[in-house]
């Protein structure tokens, strides 16, 4: 049993370790930038090249190198590593480029991560090409998707907004021209909601009409309705918004075909020009389709909704084949996706390139997301824990994924800036009709100190 005096000794280091762990948790960007960033600078600079030749990533030296290494030197001559940069450092991590070698790509030194990790004892190492032969390596010091804080230079620009932020601390970018149509999945409280908020008040200060189609009766989005220019909250609505959408579209391709001389004849198929080629003044206003909830549009009850269920499908599919080049871009949530849906899901399912996955009910639900566009990520999005509402996998049809996570966002105040920016809700004149009723703000009643007192007292 140690003695009271070994105690007392013991007691002042296993009070400052107690300390530093508290530290690191409970300000670990604090914790980060003055303890753990200057050991992890001094780690990497030391021990570059040890490490560098312990995970495989050195390469045999030139001959001219060797020949140098032998006349000048004694040593022996050995493997070198990819030539690196100088490390910056950030508030999460820090950064550093590296030059790859003759015959390494990309891919080696991303297999390499998790080890470099462990070696310069950080939270996490991400690879990301940056040109032909260079890569960055981001190393992260803390779990940065634990208290999400967007980084300080992510700016909106139209119709690009930055809506949930990456593992590697930078943002994670909804662009619409790069990537025009999404899917968004996940089960109930998994964060759909919060992840549509962060997007559409994002895009709510920007010239671009918003339109909303929550057949949950209108919960999710008719706090919005005064940024919206149409609004459906029943199937029925939709059956009517819909081909109103797609005439819309089709009057865009007609636009495009008078200015460029298309013969009015040409099928919309062949058309590869798009309403950015348009001169300002002409061009029409962005459209953004918001679908909350998609399996509602598909789900039927007697035969006769089975027809307007089909032709709803249709229009979807439509609206997703050639609605890029009219500017019309879709972003449909759901809980599931698959081909128990029914007729035409698999084939928007396929049209919807961008893939937002929340922690699902099972893995199947996963295998919808990202099964045909990352294969790999479907692991990573079935073990995403319910404590952590908003954190979800994103790819892309370029096989890329990361995990990220919105920033938290109250519903007043999203529905605070839809009202702020009520008056941009642009021109739209086929879409005035389904424009919908803007909610009073809600009246707070004045606080009042004083006690009321009986009349009679
Ligand atoms: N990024 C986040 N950070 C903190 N809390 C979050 C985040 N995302 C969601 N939440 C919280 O998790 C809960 C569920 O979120 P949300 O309503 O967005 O889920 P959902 O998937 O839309 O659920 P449903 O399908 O039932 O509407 C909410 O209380 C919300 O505040």
């Amino acid at each position: 049993m140690p003695d009271v005096m070994t105690l007392v000794e013991l007691g002042g280091p296993l009070a400052a370790i107690g300390g530093a762990a508290y530290a690191r948790k409970a300000h670990p960007t604090a914790y980060w930038t003055t303890v753990g960033l200057p050991l992890s600078v001094v780690r990497l600079l030391a021990s570059y090249c040890s490490t560098m030749d312990a995970c495989g990533l050195t390469v045999e030296p030139s001959r001219l190198r060797a020949l140098a290494v032998r006349a000048t030197t004694r040593r022996e001559v050995r493997p070198v590593p990819p030539r690196r940069g100088i490390p910056r450092p950030t508030s999460t991590g820090l950064r550093v480029r590296i030059r790859l070698a003759p015959g390494q790509e990309p891919a080696d030194v991303a297999a390499s991560s998790e080890r470099l990790r462990h070696a310069w004892g950080v939270h996490a190492v991400h690879v990301v090409s940056l040109k032909p032969g260079v890569v960055e390596l981001r190393l992260v010091g803390f779990d940065v998707l634990r208290k999400v804080k967007m980084p300080r230079q992510a700016r909106s620009e139209l119709l690009a907004v930055p809506v949930a932020l990456r593992e590697d601390a930078t943002a994670f970018v909804r662009d619409y021209r790069t990537v025009p149509h999404q899917l968004v999945l996940g089960a109930t409280l998994s964060g759909k909601s919060m992840f549509l908020r962060n997007l559409l008040t994002g895009l709510a200060a920007q010239p671009v009409a918003l339109v909303g189609i929550d057949c949950k009766r209108g919960v999710e989005l008719s706090p919005f309705a005064p940024r919206l220019s149409a609004l459906a909250t029943e199937p029925d609505e939709a059956a009517k918004l819909l081909p109103v959408l797609v005439r819309e579209m089709e009057d865009r391709y007609d636009l495009i075909k008078a200015r460029q001389g298309i013969a009015p004849t040409t099928p919309d198929e062949e058309i590869t020009s798009d309403v950015w080629g348009l001169p300002e003044g002409e061009r029409p206003y962005p459209i953004v389709v918001f679908v909350d909830e998609v399996a509602e549009l598909f789900l039927v009850a007697t035969r006769k909704d089975e027809e307007r269920r089909d032709e709803m499908v249709t229009q979807l599919i439509r609206l997703a084949q050639l609605g890029r080049a009219a500017g019309i871009y879709l972003e449909v949530c759901g809980q599931r996706f698959g081909a128990e849906l029914g007729k035409g899901a698999t084939m928007l399912r396929a049209q919807l390139t961008g893939r937002v996955c929340h922690r699902g009910n099972d893995e199947a639900s996963a295998k919808m997301a990202l099964g045909d566009i990352a294969p790999e990520a479907v692991g990573v999005a079935s073990t995403i824990p319910a404590e952590v509402p908003g954190l979800a996998v994103a790819g892309d049809s370029s096989g890329g994924w990361i995990r990220v996570r919105t920033p938290y966002l109250s519903l007043a105040d999203a529905a605070a800036t839809c009202r702020e920016t009520a008056e941009l809700v642009p021109d739209v004149l086929a879409l005035e009709p389904f424009r919908p009723h803007a909610p009073a703000p809600p009246v707070t009643a004045p606080v009042t100190l004083a006690k009321p007192r009986p009349a009679n007292g």
